[in-house]
């Protein structure tokens, strides 16, 4: 498989803190990739950078052709990189169906007003369809006219993933999609996480420590300890990897 994304010798410090330090990863069109590694390994801080979020001290971001490392949060998102976050961030006063859209308006250059104001009418149609489509997909048709906050949290999980997924990224990073929901959820979360690869060609990069999840739909599974990567391989050579067990899976991530 060719590579979709291609991260060279990135590092991004704060002060004297390296949260991310000289790692080097490809990540290949299509593939699960699992990011693993104990709390302030450095995992939200390299996604923050792939998306725009943070800008890395030094390196490179190669991602289909176009060098992100000194990009803009929206030009990234444009490019066909989206993500969801640690904390859900639904806007609680906007209908299920309008958080969605949401997302497909701030894929535009100027983010959301201006783009309602520009937009023609039969793109937005067009979106709002897409959306809605989207929505049903995810499981979301009885509730588009709801607010978030009265929905089950699973369902806010999954408004989330819809309102990152209705530009049609090629690339979702998703920051520990899995936290916070039940054992029978994470299951059928992964299962739609892997289907929705199939079905939308997606690559997708899995921040998570439910090892569960990550063994269960993951290809390749990178670790980070301390802002490095330290072994990058199958869920079974990882699980297996002594090292690896001695730095994170014998403590933090045993658990999940
Ligand atoms: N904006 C920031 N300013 C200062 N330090 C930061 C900032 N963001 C992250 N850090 C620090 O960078 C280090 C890596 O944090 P990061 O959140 O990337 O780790 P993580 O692997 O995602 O952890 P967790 O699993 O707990 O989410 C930590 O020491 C954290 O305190």
């Amino acid at each position: 498989m060719p590579n979709l994304l291609q991260i060279q010798a990135l590092s991004l410090s704060f002060g004297g803190l390296h949260a991310v330090r000289d790692v080097t990863l490809d990540v290949r069109s299509d593939e699960i990739l699992g990011l693993i590694g104990p709390n302030g390994a450095g995992k939200t801080s390299l996604i923050n950078c792939l998306s725009g979020l943070y800008r890395p001290t030094s390196g490179q971001i190669q991602f289909a052709g176009h060098d992100l490392a000194r990009q803009d949060a929206w030009r990234i998102r444009r490019l066909g990189v989206s993500r969801t976050f640690q904390n859900i961030s639904l806007i609680s006063e906007l209908s299920v169906l309008d958080n969605v859209l949401v997302g497909g308006h701030s894929a535009g250059a100027a983010g959301y007003w201006a783009s309602v104001i520009t937009w023609s009418n039969r793109k937005e149609r067009a979106l709002r369809a897409d959306a809605i489509a989207l929505c049903e997909r995810l499981g979301l048709a009885d509730c588009l006219n709801e607010l978030p906050s009265e929905l089950p949290y699973g369902t806010q999980k999954r408004i989330e993933l819809a309102r990152a997924l209705v530009h049609r990224p090629d690339l979702l990073l998703a920051d520990e999609p899995a936290a916070g929901l039940s054992h029978g959820e994470v299951n059928e979360f992964g299962e739609l996480l892997r289907d929705l690869r199939q079905e939308m060609g997606l690559t997708l990069i899995l921040v998570e420590h439910h090892m569960g999840l990550i063994n269960a739909i993951c290809d390749r599974v990178a670790v980070m300890v301390s802002g490095r990567l330290v072994a990058l391989g199958t869920p079974e050579t990882i699980r297996n990897d002594e090292a690896v067990r001695a730095a994170y899976l014998g403590g933090a991530g045993e658990a999940a």
